[in-house]
């Protein structure tokens, strides 16, 4: 359908993850990447910054500074931060917003009143007409799979707190599904993991950067130490130790599991014909989870089909959002159930 738009509108996709969020502007392409955080003053609830200034102000002045983040398990947590934090970061991203289209990825799990509140925080936020897409969706566009041809094409998206796994054929969905768990569930077991077998407890930033640099998808060939500070909870006392790589893969490995299952379903459900497909071609990997290392050579072993990363997997979905945007009339098989549901007139 034509737009009533002005063409000027200017076409914009969103990853709006849980732990990052990213614009990409038609033209342009990938223009911001932020944490997904906003920081207010305690004292008069004001908004200080926003991604990573606020992130950095944390660590300077802990005792004023409240961070929110707005999504949990790619889900709304808060609409009100939501809606704030993404006129904040459209108003960075262009110099006007009155003429935005915006096309935002979603998990294909998420209900129709979770669908609602992310459509409701873009148009609050500016844009003139808003679509949403599946996450997975978006991804196997951003990395250019040929969605649109009779075979079957494979992704796996691994975000901060989802992962979404889809087959596309002939420019639509065949299978989707969706997980509540992602690369951050991944710390929490290791935070766990820290808290019972050693007593000792450290901050979110060094339990990220253990994952990063140690953790691993398959046994590591050589078990390194990461030395890191944490807080004894027997004594409060601060103490450096180590933990090696083969104990994070062994901690890493249980949520891990669940992310397996879910593909496995995803495979079980599809049709023969496209199956074979994906045997032959593989299956792509995005997302920042999918950086983990070894996770291809897992997911290889475990599904006997090839399973590959993507370049900048974590940019995979913002520039599909930008790829749908831009494409919506020739892809309204994956964007035509927001419209229909959603898509409103001012
Ligand atoms: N080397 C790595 N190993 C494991 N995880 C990683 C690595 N590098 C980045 N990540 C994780 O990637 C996540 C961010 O990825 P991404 O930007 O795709 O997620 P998101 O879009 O914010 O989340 P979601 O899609 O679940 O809402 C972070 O949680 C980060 O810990």
């Amino acid at each position: 359908m034509a737009s009533i738009f002005s063409p000027l509108t200017k076409n914009i996709g969103i990853d709006l993850g849980t732990s990052t969020t990213q614009v990409y502007v038609e033209g342009r392409g990938i223009v911001l990447s932020e944490p997904s955080v906003m920081a207010t003053d305690e004292r008069n609830s004001k908004i200080i910054a926003v991604g990573r200034a606020a992130e950095d102000l944390l660590s300077r002045s802990p005792e004023t500074v409240k961070l929110h983040r707005p999504l949990v398990h790619g889900v709304i947590a808060d609409y009100s931060v939501t809606r704030t934090m993404l006129g904040y970061i459209l108003s960075k991203c262009v110099r006007s917003v009155q003429r935005l289209r915006i096309m935002i990825g979603v998990p294909s799990a998420a209900s129709n009143v979770e669908k609602r509140a992310v459509m409701e925080a873009v148009y609050q936020a500016g844009a003139k007409e808003a679509f949403l897409i599946e996450t997975a969706a978006a991804a196997a566009l951003g990395v250019n799979l040929p969605v649109y041809d009779p075979v079957g094409n494979m992704v796996i998206d691994i975000g901060g707190g989802t992962t979404n796994v889809a087959m596309l054929s002939l420019g639509g969905i065949v299978v989707s599904k969706s997980l509540h768990l992602g690369s951050l569930d991944f710390n929490a077991a290791i935070k766990d993991y820290l808290r019972y077998q050693y007593d000792i407890v450290t901050d979110d930033t060094t339990i990220e950067e253990m994952k990063v640099t140690n953790g691993s998808a398959i046994l590591p060939l050589e078990d390194r130490g990461y030395y890191f500070m944490g807080r004894g909870l027997d004594d409060g006392l601060q103490r450096e130790m180590a933990i090696k790589s083969s104990e994070l893969y062994h901690v890493i490995g249980k949520p891990l599991i669940k992310i397996l299952d879910l593909v496995k379903d995803v495979l079980r459900e599809t049709p023969p014909e496209l199956a074979a497909d994906i045997m032959e071609h593989g299956i792509v990997l995005t997302g920042g989870g999918a950086k983990l290392k070894g996770l291809d050579q897992l997911f290889t072993q475990e599904l006997g089909v090839p399973v590959m990363v993507a370049p900048e997997p974590e940019l995979a979905v913002a520039k599909g959002t930008g790829i749908a945007v831009a494409d919506r009339d020739k892809l309204s098989a994956l964007v035509e159930g927001a419209q229909r549901i959603y898509r409103r007139r001012f």
